[in-house]
Formats: structure tokens, C-alpha cells, sequence
């Protein structure tokens, strides 16, 4: 009897093949199907491995896949220890060097107790035609996961949505970020969007470690940062947009961009400043923000202050204060006609509320400012703006940051001194900082905090000046006022006294 040896030695495949599409033809469809299964099933049962390959160019999609994309971070991050051969490179618009296993090299992975292994392999297809998915490479790379067939259940029910959310994360990680700016004055934006924002790279050193604030309040704002980076979820659920609003105010000087810096560091997010006098109308509005810097210095967003029309006998009362609010706050009647921004309040609500912010991923929008007070109050109010987040004026505990930023100080004797000035006196940390620096390399951290004890007493003095010609001038502004007021009710004392003489 002819051996299998002798079958294929002696030109026996083209034998086989033709003995088996005879088969095809002569077998009904039906029992060819049963014959098959039957012999998958006797593989299956001795064959107790399941591979399944992701391609890097699936012939029926279009692009590169993205599970591929993921498999390769999460494989070249956490197995580049273990793989013989390695691929380097800086993919674009990452900070990081890639590390990715090379051809035909194979990772075991443990997942709960459950080993896998990975291996990378790569195919060339038989014909030069270029696919529609636009890989026109020839070769056809593809990982390919190996596991037994016992654990099928725990590989596909959660370790690779584990391996894809992991390899999507670590490349958001190691993502370089970026700042958008919109630029102003372009007649052509609609033509290409992309001409609306410039970018550079993101490059701020300031981190939630490095900015001085009372550590309360800062564990509490990144508590919320991270409560809201996880909550996607709960968002869909309640049929909210992913999006979050942070109003920033505080005397200039208190960090608030500063803040906005760390705020991006730690979510790993890119920054778009929106500046708002170059955008010429509401309908550019819908494309991209995340930070409006100043918001009150923008036409129409600040509410209409009631000040000047205060008539009642009972705001009497408030009159002194609000004449000291005004004279604090400046004019906002002298507003440059030009430098006014064409977007309304409701433009901007509307974007704020409206489909783009929805249709993103998560967004945190940051609003600035020095007079929170001069806010319209639809703009502030929550669900707008979530989280509102007073910048205060140095506090001890803000300073020991600086000293700790600045001198690499934790203690020193002059601390005392300068907690008990501070806790007399309103200073902003940008002029605590700026006394820190040393002028000169010989400069000591002594003679420095010797500078911002003097920066501390000048303070002092000038806000004691600054009060008492405040008073000054409040009481003569008072006295005129009370003085109009009391004309005024003489006036109509004596038109109604008149009346009734000629009645
Ligand atoms: N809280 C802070 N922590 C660390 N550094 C600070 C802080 N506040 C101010 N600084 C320092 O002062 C500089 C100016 O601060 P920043 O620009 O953040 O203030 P701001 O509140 O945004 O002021 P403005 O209202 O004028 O925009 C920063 O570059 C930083 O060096
Ligand atoms: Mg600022």
C-alpha cells in the first residue's frame, strides 16, 4: 500500500486535491458540512489552545486598528523587560520613547491567576494590490493571543477590555500635551478650521505639589478632579454631559493660572485658552475651550451693576458700601469700544450647555477671574460653573510651599516672624515668590526671607495708607450723597406743602 511518504514524494498533493474536490462535487452540501465539522471538532479536542490575532490593517476596516495600537503600549510597557528584541521610536506628539516587541518575539502574561502568552508576527500578502485601508506596506503585522481553551471565559469576558483600556491609558500618559489658542482676526475659519487655533507644546512645570494654597482645599479641589476623570458612567447615566466648571477668583497674583497649569498637569489634558476679544461672533464659539482667562474683562458677561440706581430709604444703608465696592472694582462704563469681544452671554451659555460639549469626551472648562462679583449670574451658577475656587492671599501654609519651591527650606527661625505678618497682612503669593528668589547665586536663603519680611511690613504700610484714605474718601462721597438725598426729600416736602396750600 502507497505510504503517505509516497503520496507526497511522488507529486501526490495534486493527487489529493484532485481527489478531494472530487469529493466535493460527488458529496451532498449537507453531508460535506457534517464530514467537516466532524474533523474541526476531532482538532478541537485535541488542540486545547484558542489564538485569536488582532491585524495592524484589518483588510475589512479602514485606518489602523486600534486594538493593535493598544496592544502594542500595553506589551511594549509592561513586557519590554522580558522581550530578547525591541523596537524604539517617538511616535508623534508623545513625549516618550516606544518601546514595541519585535517580529516573532513572544511575552507570557498573567492575568488572575490565568498565563497568556503574545507574540508579534508578521504576513505578506500574495499580491501587490494596495488595500483600501491604505496600508501600503508589504508586509502585514499582527499580535496574535494564545491562551487554553479552559479559560476562554475570563481571556474574552475581561482581560483584553484589561489590556485595551490599560495601553489606551498608558498612551494618554505618555502624551505630549498641548496649548491652543484661537487666533484673531481670520476672515477664513470657516473655510479651515484648523487656521482657528495655533498651538505650541505644554511645557508648564507647575504641579499640584509645587502650588501654595491652604492643603485642605487642595486635596479637595484634586479629589474632585479625579472623582470626575472616573465618572463617565454616572455622567451617561444621568444624562449629563462629561463636563465639569471651575471658576477661579482671587486678587491678581494667587495663582489662578498657575492653578489652571497644575489642573492640566494632573489630568494629562491638552489646554485651550480661549481669548475671548478674538472670537467674532457666537457662532466660532461651538469648537473648542477650556479656559476663558479674565472673564469679566469680556463685554457682556459681566452683569449690569445696580449701584448707581439705588432709590429706596432701606439701601441707605448699603449706600456707603457700595461706593467703596465701585471705587474698589474701577469703571467699567471706560471699556475700550474695540477691544469689546462680539460674543453675548447667551452665546456663550449656549456653547457652554450646548451639543459640542456633549459630544467630545470629558471637558473642564475654567473660568478666571478678580471680581467674581461682577458675574452675571447665569454664567457662575452651579452646573455652570461647579466648583467655584477662592485664590486667596498668602496664608503660612501657602508660604511653607513657596520656601519649600524657592530655598528647599521646611523650617528656619525667621518662619515665626513671617507667619504672624502674614496673618496681619494681605500679600499675594506672586510677591512672596518673587521675595524668595535669590537676586544672586551668593544670595542665602536667610537674606531672602530677610526680603520678604521687609516686603511683609512695606505691605502693612500700604494697605494702613491705602484704608485710611479709602475712609477719607468714602465719608466725603457719603456726606454728598446724604446731602443730595436730603435736598431731594426737602424738595418734595415742599412741593407737597405747596400743594396743598393752593388745594
Ligand atoms: N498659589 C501659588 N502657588 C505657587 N506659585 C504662585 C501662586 N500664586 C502665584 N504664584 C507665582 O506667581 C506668579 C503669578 O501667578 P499667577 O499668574 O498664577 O497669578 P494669577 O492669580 O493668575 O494672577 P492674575 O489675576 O493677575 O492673572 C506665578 O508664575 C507663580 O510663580
Ligand atoms: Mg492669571
Amino acid at each position: 500500500m502507497m505510504g503517505i511518504w509516497d503520496l507526497f514524494g511522488a507529486g501526490g498533493i495534486g493527487t489529493l486535491l484532485f481527489t478531494f474536490t472530487t469529493l466535493e462535487r460527488i458529496i451532498p452540501d449537507q453531508l460535506l458540512f457534517t464530514i467537516k465539522r466532524f474533523f474541526q471538532n476531532l482538532l478541537n479536542f485535541f488542540n486545547r489552545y484558542i489564538e485569536i490575532t488582532f491585524e495592524e490593517f484589518p483588510s475589512e476596516s479602514y485606518g489602523r486598528n486600534k486594538a493593535y495600537a493598544a496592544i502594542e503600549t500595553y506589551l511594549g510597557t509592561n513586557f519590554s523587560h522580558h522581550a530578547e528584541s525591541l523596537k524604539a521610536n517617538i511616535p508623534q506628539g508623545t513625549r516618550c520613547v516606544a518601546l514595541s516587541m519585535d517580529d516573532y518575539e513572544e511575552v507570557f502574561d498573567v492575568y488572575k491567576g490565568v498565563k497568556v502568552s503574545w507574540t508579534r508576527s508578521k504576513s505578506f500578502p500574495r499580491s501587490n494590490v494596495i488595500s483600501f485601508n491604505g496600508a501600503q506596506d508589504e508586509e502585514r503585522r499582527y499580535y496574535v493571543l494564545s491562551f487554553r481553551r479552559k479559560h476562554r471565559d475570563i481571556i474574552i469576558g475581561s482581560y483584553l477590555s484589561h489590556v485595551l483600556s490599560e495601553g489606551k491609558s498608558i498612551a494618554k500618559r505618555n502624551r505630549q500635551q498641548r496649548l491652543y489658542t484661537n487666533v484673531s482676526g481670520r476672515d477664513d475659519w470657516e473655510d479651515d478650521e484648523k487656521k482657528m487655533w495655533r498651538h505650541v507644546t505644554f511645557e508648564h512645570p507647575a504641579t499640584f505639589n509645587t502650588l501654595a494654597m491652604d492643603p485642605n482645599k487642595k486635596k479637595d479641589i484634586m479629589d474632585d478632579l479625579i472623582e470626575f476623570t472616573k465618572s463617565k458612567e454616572y455622567y451617561r447615566q444621568i444624562g449629563k454631559p462629561w463636563k465639569r466648571g471651575y471658576l477661579l477668583y482671587g486678587p491678581p497674583g494667587t495663582g489662578k493660572s498657575t492653578m489652571i497649569a497644575a489642573m492640566a498637569n494632573f489630568l494629562n489634558y491638552d489646554i485651550y485658552d480661549l481669548e475671548l476679544t478674538a472670537v467674532k461672533d457666537n457662532t466660532h464659539l461651538r469648537k473648542a475651550i477650556v479656559v476663558i482667562e479674565d472673564i469679566d474683562c469680556s463685554n457682556g458677561i459681566t452683569r449690569k451693576r445696580r449701584t448707581d440706581n439705588i432709590t429706596t430709604d432701606d439701601e441707605e444703608d448699603n449706600l456707603k458700601e457700595a461706593v467703596l465696592a465701585k471705587k474698589a472694582k474701577g469703571d467699567d462704563d471706560s471699556d475700550d469700544e474695540d477691544n469689546k469681544s462680539k460674543v453675548t452671554l447667551s452665546g456663550l451659555l449656549n456653547f457652554m450647555d450646548g451639543l459640542w460639549s456633549a459630544s467630545g469626551g470629558e471637558r473642564v472648562f475654567v473660568f478666571t477671574t478678580n471680581y467674581v462679583e461682577k458675574l452675571d449670574p447665569a454664567l457662575i451658577r452651579r452646573g455652570r460653573m461647579d466648583k467655584h475656587i477662592e485664590m486667596s492671599y498668602c496664608c503660612f501654609e501657602a508660604f511653607k510651599v513657596l520656601a519649600n519651591n524657592y530655598l528647599k527650606l521646611e523650617s528656619h527661625e525667621k518662619f515665626d516672624k513671617i507667619k504672624g505678618l502674614l496673618e496681619e497682612t494681605d500679600i499675594s503669593p506672586a510677591d512672596i515668590a518673587e521675595n524668595l528668589m535669590p537676586k544672586s547665586p551668593e544670595m542665602s536663603p536667610d537674606e531672602c526671607l530677610g526680603n520678604v519680611i521687609t516686603a511683609l511690613h512695606k505691605a502693612k504700610e500700604k494697605a494702613e495708607k491705602n484704608r485710611k484714605a479709602k475712609n477719607l474718601d468714602a465719608d466725603k462721597e457719603y456726606n454728598k450723597c446724604a446731602e443730595k438725598r436730603r435736598s431731594k426729600v426737602l424738595r418734595r416736602l415742599n412741593t407737597r406743602m405747596i400743594r396743598r396750600i393752593f388745594s
